[in-house]
């Protein structure tokens, strides 16, 4: 996948980032891109427990077999938390592409009892796996577009 083409996922991800935070959800969002660069599923997070990268994960595991989804690539505003990036991982999606840190993430949520982001990064959560998961993120010049959503967000 082409740089532009991450851009223009991760546009689509904070679309749905966008749609979720009007409906009462924390606002992140994330798609599945297949082998052809087309949006399989899109999926906003649903609460605390549940958020956007895994629930697609596991619809994404439950609809298409690991062979196929190997080819495909998870994009999520945010990068994925620990229990996002291993559901990723044991769905076996073979590529992630994310806009901003986990750390700037942090630094807007701080405590907030709704979402106490955790400080560790996907690529360390990947290492310590048996494949070779690609792994594209952050992306500067798509950062204050995607964080704007959670700006005043976690301040509730
Ligand atoms: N990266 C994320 C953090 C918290 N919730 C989500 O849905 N996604």
């Amino acid at each position: 996948m082409t740089r532009d083409q991450m851009l223009a996922h991760l546009r689509a991800a904070d679309a749905v980032a966008r749609e979720a935070a009007a409906h009462g959800h924390h606002p992140f969002g994330a798609v599945l891109v297949g082998p052809d660069d087309a949006i399989l599923m899109r999926q906003g997070n649903i609460d605390t427990l549940h958020h956007a990268e895994t629930e697609l994960a596991r619809r994404a595991a439950a609809a298409y077999p690991p062979e196929f989804l190997w080819t495909c690539t998870l994009v999520s505003t945010g990068e994925p938390c620990a229990m996002c990036t291993g559901t990723l991982y044991w769905a076996n999606i073979g590529q992630l592409v994310y806009g901003f840190e986990e750390t700037e993430l942090l630094a807007l949520t701080g405590d907030h009892p709704e979402n106490p982001t955790m400080s560790l990064s996907a690529r360390i959560v990947l290492g310590s796996g048996q494949k070779k998961i690609d792994v594209h993120g952050p992306f500067p010049e798509i950062e204050d577009e995607l964080v704007s959503v959670h700006r005043g967000f976690w301040q509730r």
